[in-house]
């Protein structure tokens, strides 16, 4: 990077994750992209040449360092806390982080009063695209009946994906017929009337691949996003902060940042 400021200096928790590994290495990429402050639970060596620090220490080097926005892909316990660092210390936040149960939406929520948060289940541009797509399916094929199948590296922990929910919710906007989610099948049934199937695969390396079926019974259609590398979300999340810093406190999506663009 040239010797000039940096446009925007992050905080990065996670650092020592496959995700946080990737946004660092993102960061260093870009230009005008600096990571002011790593952070990791266990010990973890320098990431691109970025020295990660002990997450116990975060409320320190955000007051010391006032990142313009921190980037978040940990786990749910993680992300609430860091919300709340985020919050006191007055640094916006993009979080990736899935699994979070209401109880801790509700805590994230309680941050952006103070603070912006943008969360988003993806930040692969086409999995937003894939989305729309869906909801006009969806509204296009009214009595189809619909299956959604996620696979995932093995080592993924949360089931169903966070982007398999926000698919699954998007479904349920447009189609208010479809209320009940079926994980997996098996016994000895026919598939009820208001059902979703929903199938989560978790098999080697796969970075993240979302088929949605829709079928009649003349004809169907699948609707599918493979994501080649991580690199897809840490671009995302770099351009989600870059649009989330200096903003008023508040609730966000990634929508909010491809809105942003398709107006400009
Ligand atoms: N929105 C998006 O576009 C994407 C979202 N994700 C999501 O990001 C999250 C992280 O994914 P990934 O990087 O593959 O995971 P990893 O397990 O590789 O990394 C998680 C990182 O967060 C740290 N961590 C802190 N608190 C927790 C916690 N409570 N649970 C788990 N890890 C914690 C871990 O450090 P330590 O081991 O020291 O605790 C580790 O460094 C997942 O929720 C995943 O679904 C992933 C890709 C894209
Ligand atoms: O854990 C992952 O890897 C991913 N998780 C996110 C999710 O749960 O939707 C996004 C992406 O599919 C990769």
């Amino acid at each position: 990077m040239s010797g000039a400021d940096p446009a925007l200096r992050i905080a990065v928790t996670g650092a020592g994750g496959r995700m946080g590994r990737e946004v660092i290495e993102a960061a260093a990429a870009r230009e005008g992209v600096a990571v002011a402050v790593a952070v990791n639970r266990t010990p973890t060596d320098p990431v691109a040449g970025v020295d990660v620090r002990d997450a116990d220490r975060l409320d320190e080097l955000l007051a010391a360092e006032a990142p313009d926005a921190l980037v978040d892909f940990t786990g749910p316990e993680s992300a609430v806390a860091y919300a709340e660092a985020c919050a006191d210390a007055g640094v916006p936040m993009v979080t990736g982080t899935t699994g979070f149960a209401d109880a801790q939406i509700d805590s994230l929520r309680a941050a952006s009063e103070s603070v912006s948060v943008l969360k988003a289940s993806n930040f692969a541009r086409g999995v937003a695209a894939l989305r729309r797509a869906v909801r006009e399916a969806a509204a296009a094929l009214p009595g189809y009946d619909v299956e959604l199948t996620e696979t995932h590296h093995n080592a993924k922990r949360d089931a169903p994906s966070g982007t398999a929910k926000s698919i699954l919710d998007d479904v349920e906007d447009v189609r208010e017929d479809l209320d009940e989610r079926v994980h997996g099948r098996e016994g000895d049934a026919p598939r009820e009337a208001g059902e979703i199937g929903v199938h989560a695969r978790r098999a080697g390396d796969v970075t993240g691949e979302h088929e949605v079926l829709f079928a009649g019974n003349r004809e169907s259609i699948e609707l599918t996003h493979r994501a080649g590398d991580r690199g897809v979300f840490a671009e995302g999340a770099l351009d989600a902060a870059d649009w989330l810093a200096g903003r008023d406190p508040g609730w966000y999506g990634f929508g909010d940042v491809l809105d942003a663009d398709t107006d400009a």
